[in-house]
């Protein structure tokens, strides 16, 4: 090949790559539907009163904590069950409301919808925490003081203002006249902390044996609102996970030999721990990005994005190892780019004097959906490369597959249009959750599964899970119960907003037209599928006329021999 045909050669590979990377960039837009912002002002909207917020202070003063499979606080688990009946008398007296309390303190509530042929959605809570280190508080992790209009406290935001935000919707819309179309379920688990094996597993057990098949689709918690965690983007970023990360609990154990401390071996159990452990932390497992939902992520938020990046976001064939490079460099991002690899825990030695007889280490891997288990016990027996290491299996669970995020994708599309209700400058995204949740044991109801906390964020407030100063702001936990108002009203619709029946039509024209007979004003757009939907008798009368003009208008060969409007009813 001559040099002239070499350049002419790569101006034209050149070419062709700009033109897909430009083709991407500006074609990679996603669904907004316009939504109609949920405003203070509204007469629906629910509004933080001292009562609300109390008993939200109150449900976070009882330390429902969870310890171990099987160990949790069982008093308090039943306290908070009594709480939830006092505070909310409607939704426990409602004859639309059915509450069966499951393994002695888990709750399902369902819910009846009179149109038996929309399939029912599940919401999903749990009412355990994890344990918190007082002393280490800035305030008493279970007193729910507030200090500078955030409620501190175990729980705050993982995950008592779910439970007392579906409640608190609820009981508003109940007691409102709300009678829903479609039913629904909420189940609150009692030790999702510790895998949810007694609570969500029962609940669904018992929702199996009530010979349910389906579930619409399943919200639970999960990700945030999140403001400064995703580079190059200032709005708030409100992602959905639609996946889920698997883990991996290995055990390594060493066994040594005990001995006089004077007389020490050229290395202990310890020692040749330690040197384990130190390798599996000086080899991070490679980059995924690309093969996961964090693609879908980063492809709906490019067009949010700077233009170098968006070019950069929009095109991760080309560019992901300098995304891979930049996304390493902090935890949350690290997070969810790659297999996760901690060590949580290390034993060994009894005594100063004694050598180590064994010593046991624990590591926490949080899988990447694209690897498997096995890939990663094997990745880790090759970088330890020591026999005197023994490498067990203590606990797992393979990641779960990516819900569905598309354009037609009822549940994601009515959390997501719930979520700009809310925050109406946030983005929303597919994401994927990088902890557990109790999803797992709803699995077989849907492929629709949604896990989204209405949680605000801040860059360093991940350290508030499950760590100290667990908070949340008042208007955070306004918003919450706002934002569960908005799922229940919109789900309880048949179809997503702007879809109707016509696609089943759509084989027969390509002229198909969407118009009701209705007269609007502001804030009238709230009573379709909500509460007091109305005509006027006015309005009704108009509607019959317009029909009566479409079918005699119609009748026409073509357009010039048009009804004469004098021909009245
Ligand atoms: C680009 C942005 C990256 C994302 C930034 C994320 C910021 C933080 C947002 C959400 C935090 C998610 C972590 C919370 C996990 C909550 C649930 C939990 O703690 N689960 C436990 C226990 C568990 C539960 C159920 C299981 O089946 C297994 C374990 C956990 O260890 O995951």
């Amino acid at each position: 090949m001559s040099c002239k045909q070499l350049c002419i050669t790569l101006v034209a590979i050149c070419s062709a790559l700009l033109v897909i990377v430009l083709v991407r960039t500006f074609t990679l837009v996603p669904r907004k539907d316009v939504v109609i912002a949920c405003k203070t002002a509204d007469s629906d909207f629910i509004k933080l009163t001292d009562q609300i917020l109390k008993r939200f202070q109150k449900a976070l003063q009882i330390d429902t904590i969870s310890f171990k499979r099987g160990e949790y606080n069982r008093d308090q688990l039943l306290l908070l069950g009594s709480h939830l009946q006092k505070s909310f008398p409607v939704v426990h007296s409602s004859p639309l409301v059915k509450l069966d309390i499951i393994a002695n303190y888990s709750r399902l509530y369902t819910i009846s919808g009179s149109n038996t042929s929309l399939t029912p959605y599940l919401l999903t809570a749990h009412l355990d925490v994890v344990p918190a280190i007082a002393e280490e508080w800035e305030l008493p992790p279970f007193d729910a003081q507030i200090k500078d209009e955030f409620i501190y406290a175990r729980g705050a935001i993982d995950f008592k203002q779910g439970i007392m935000g579906i409640l608190e919707a609820l009981e508003y819309l109940l007691s409102k006249g709300f009678k829903p179309n479609r039913s629904f379920y909420i189940g609150f688990g009692h030790d999702e902390e510790v895998t949810g094996v007694d609570g969500a597993r029962a609940i669904s057990q018992e929702l199996q044996s009530r010979g349910l098949k389906q579930v619409e689709f399943l919200l639970d918690e999960g990700l945030a609102v999140l403001n400064g965690f995703i580079p190059g983007i200032k709005k708030p970023v409100a992602l959905i996970g639609i996946g889920e990360k698997g883990f991996l609990t290995l055990k390594l154990y060493v066994k040594g030999e005990a001995g006089h401390s004077s007389m020490p071996l050229k290395e202990t159990a310890i020692g040749i721990l330690a040197k384990a452990v130190s390798k599996i932390e000086d080899n991070p497992l490679p980059s995924m990005l690309g093969y996961g939902p964090e693609k879908e992520m980063l492809e709906h938020l490019a067009h949010e994005m700077p233009l170098a990046a968006r070019i950069v976001m929009s095109n991760l064939w080309l560019f992901g190892p300098i995304v891979s490079w930049f996304f390493s460099q902090k935890p949350p991002t690290n997070a969810i780019i790659r297999t996760v690899t901690s060590v949580t825990m290390f034993n060994g030695g009894v005594k100063t004097n004694v050598l180590p007889s064994d010593a046991t280490a624990y590591i926490n891997h949080r899988i990447h959906p694209a690897q498997s288990l096995q890939e990663i016990m094997d990745y880790d027996r090759a970088v330890i490369n020591d026999d005197r290491v023994q490498i067990s299996v203590e606990d797992s669970m393979v990641a779960a597959a990516g819900s569905p995020s598309g354009e037609n994708d009822f549940g994601y599309q009515i959390i997501s249009n719930s979520i700009r209700q809310i925050w109406t400058n946030a983005t929303t995204a597919p994401g994927m959750m990088i902890g557990n949740t109790d999803t797992k044991h709803y699995k077989d109801f849907t492929k629709n599964i949604y896990r989204f906390s209405p949680t605000v964020m801040f860059p360093g407030d991940e350290k508030r899970f499950h760590g100290v100063n667990e908070r949340i702001s008042k208007n955070n936990y306004e918003q919450a119960i706002n934002f569960y108002y908005h799922i229940i009203v919109n789900a309880d619709k048949r179809l997503l907003m702007g879809n109707t029946d016509t696609r089943h039509y759509a084989m027969f024209t390509k002229n198909i037209y969407r118009f009701c007979p209705t007269v609007m004003f502001l804030g009238d757009e709230k009573r379709f599928h909500g509460i007091n939907e109305r005509i006027s008798k006015k309005n009704y009368e108009q509607a019959i006329n317009f029909y009566y003009h479409v079918i005699t208008n119609a009748d026409q060969r073509s357009l010039i021999n048009i009804h004469q409007h004098s021909d009245e009813l």
